[in-house]
C-alpha cells in the first residue's frame, strides 16, 4: 500500500508521505504547491540546504584548524539559495561575471568570494578587482597577463588552477581532472605559472586549485590529485574542488562526513594540516533540496508507455546532456506497477525525463514528482521553444514563499528590440 513506501535517498529533509499517501516537502503537501504555484515548478526545502551546508562545516570542523567551505554557486545559482548560504557562513565561487553579480546582490561578503573561469573576459577581471573579491583563482598564462595589467597599483590575491592529471570516475563531460583539460595549468607547466605569479607585482599567490570532475561517488582520486599538487610546493591554502556526488536514483555517494575525511587525510599525508584546506562543494549541497513538480498532459501507448508532462529538457538538461536518471512518482500515489517512459514536452525524442520508470496508472492531471533536482537543474535551464523557466519555491515548516517567478511570455519578448 502506498502509504507505507519509504521515501528514497534522493528526496530533500525533511520529506514524508503523509496518511493518506501524498508527498509533502518542508511540511507543505505536493498538490497544493502544484495548485498555488503551477507547474512545473522546482520546490527547495530550505532546512536541507542548511543542514547540509552545517554538516559540512561540522564535518571540516572535526577534522582541520583552518578551513573553508565555499558554495559552488553555477549548482543554483538564485539569489535566495546564495543567501541561505551567505548566512550559514560559506564562501562563495562564481564562475563568470554574472555569478559574482548575483553573489554580490545577494550579500555575499566580496572577501569571501572566490571567481573562477578558464576563459575570463578583461571585463570580467575588472569586475572582479572592482568589487575587491577575496581571491581570483587563475587558470592561465593569458589570463595573469591581462591580470597584471588590470591591477593599477592594486594587490590580489589569487590562487592557480592546475590539472592535477588525475580522472575521476564520472560522465566524460564532467571530468576535469585529465591531462587533457581546458581547466587549469597542466604539471609540466605549473612551475613556470607559479614562479610568474610570485615575481609578479601585485599579484599574492596564496596556494593552489584542483577539481578532478562532478558527481564522484569514490574518494581515492582525491588522494592522488593532492599528492600531485604537493609536488608542485608548499603553500598557505590548498583548494581541493568540489566534486561529491549526490543520490539521484540508486547511487550511494560517499556521505559528507566520508568525503570531508578522505580530502582531510589526503591533505595531513602529502602537506600537512598547517594550511586552509578550501573546499567548493556544488551539487552535494544543492541536488537532494529539490523536488520538481509537474502535471501530467498526456498518456500514450506507441509501443512502449509515454506519459507526457508539462516540462522537460528546458528545466531539466541533465538526462539529454549526461544520460542522467531521476526517479519519477505520482505525487500521491508512490509506487505502481505500469513501466513508463516519462517525456518533456519539447520537440525533441531525446526529451525523455525517466525511461523505465513504475508509475501507479498515470493520468492526465496527475502531479509527477522528480526528486534531486536542485543541482544543476534551475542553473541549466532553458527557453527552448519558448517555455518559460519554472518558479523556484522554498518550503519550510509548512509555509511555502516563492523565490523566483515563474517567466512570462513577455519575458521571452524582453530583450528583442
Ligand atoms: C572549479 C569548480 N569548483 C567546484 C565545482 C563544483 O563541483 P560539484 O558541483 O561537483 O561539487 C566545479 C564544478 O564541477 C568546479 O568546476
Ligand atoms: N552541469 C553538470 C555539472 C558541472 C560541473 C561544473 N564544474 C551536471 O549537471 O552534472
Amino acid at each position: 500500500m502506498a502509504v507505507t513506501q519509504q521515501l528514497s535517498p534522493a528526496y530533500p529533509q525533511p520529506s514524508r508521505l503523509d496518511e493518506r499517501g501524498v508527498l509533502e516537502i518542508g511540511g507543505c503537501d505536493a498538490l497544493e504547491l502544484a495548485r498555488e504555484f503551477g507547474t512545473p515548478a522546482y520546490v527547495v526545502s530550505e532546512d536541507d540546504l542548511r543542514g547540509r551546508a552545517r554538516a559540512m562545516l561540522a564535518a571540516y570542523g572535526a577534522r582541520a584548524e583552518r578551513f573553508e567551505v565555499v558554495f559552488a554557486s553555477k549548482a543554483f545559482p538564485c539569489t535566495a539559495v546564495y543567501r541561505v548560504f551567505a548566512e550559514e557562513g560559506l564562501g562563495c565561487d562564481v564562475a563568470s561575471g554574472g555569478e559574482l553579480a548575483m553573489a554580490l546582490a545577494a550579500g555575499f561578503d566580496p572577501a569571501r568570494i572566490y571567481f573562477h573561469g578558464n576563459a575570463k573576459s578583461v571585463g570580467e577581471l575588472r569586475a572582479a578587482l572592482d568589487a575587491r573579491v577575496g581571491t581570483i583563482v587563475v587558470d592561465n598564462g593569458d589570463e595573469i597577463a591581462r591580470l597584471e595589467a588590470l591591477l593599477g597599483g592594486r594587490t590580489q590575491r589569487v590562487l592557480l588552477r592546475v590539472t592535477p592529471d588525475v580522472r575521476g570516475e564520472t560522465h566524460a563531460a564532467i571530468s576535469t581532472g585529465q591531462a587533457d583539460s581546458k581547466f587549469g595549468v597542466s604539471m609540466a607547466d605549473a612551475p613556470a605559472a607559479i614562479a610568474r605569479l610570485q615575481a609578479a607585482p601585485g599579484l599574492d599567490l596564496a596556494g593552489l586549485h584542483f577539481h578532478i570532475g562532478s558527481q564522484l561517488l569514490d574518494v581515492v582520486p582525491y588522494l592522488r590529485a593532492v599528492a600531485a599538487v604537493a609536488e608542485l610546493g608548499d603553500f598557505p591554502i590548498v583548494n581541493v574542488g568540489g566534486g561529491l556526488g549526490a543520490a539521484y536514483t540508486d547511487e550511494r555517494p560517499p556521505s559528507i562526513e566520508e568525503y570531508v575525511a578522505a580530502k582531510v587525510d589526503a591533505v595531513q599525508a602529502h602537506l600537512g594540516l598547517d594550511r586552509v584546506i578550501v573546499d567548493e562543494p556544488g551539487r552535494a549541497l544543492v541536488a537532494n533540496s529539490t523536488v520538481t513538480l509537474y502535471t501530467v498532459q498526456s498518456v500514450k501507448r506507441n509501443v512502449s508507455t509515454w506519459v507526457g508532462v508539462d516540462g522537460g529538457m528546458s528545466d531539466n538538461l541533465r538526462p539529454m546532456l549526461y544520460g542522467a536518471r531521476y526517479e519519477v512518482q505520482v505525487a500521491d500515489r508512490f509506487g505502481g506497477d505500469v513501466l513508463c517512459h516519462v517525456a518533456g514536452k519539447h520537440c525533441e525524442s531525446g526529451d525523455v525525463i525517466a525511461r523505465d520508470v513504475m508509475l501507479d496508472d498515470p493520468r492526465p492531471g496527475d502531479v509527477l514528482v522528480t526528486p534531486a533536482t536542485g543541482a544543476y537543474g534551475h542553473a541549466l535551464a532553458n527557453n527552448y521553444n519558448g517555455v518559460p523557466r519554472p518558479p523556484v519555491v522554498f518550503v519550510k515548516d509548512g509555509d511555502a514563499r516563492l523565490v523566483v517567478r515563474r517567466e512570462t511570455s513577455e519575458d521571452l519578448l524582453a530583450r528583442d528590440v
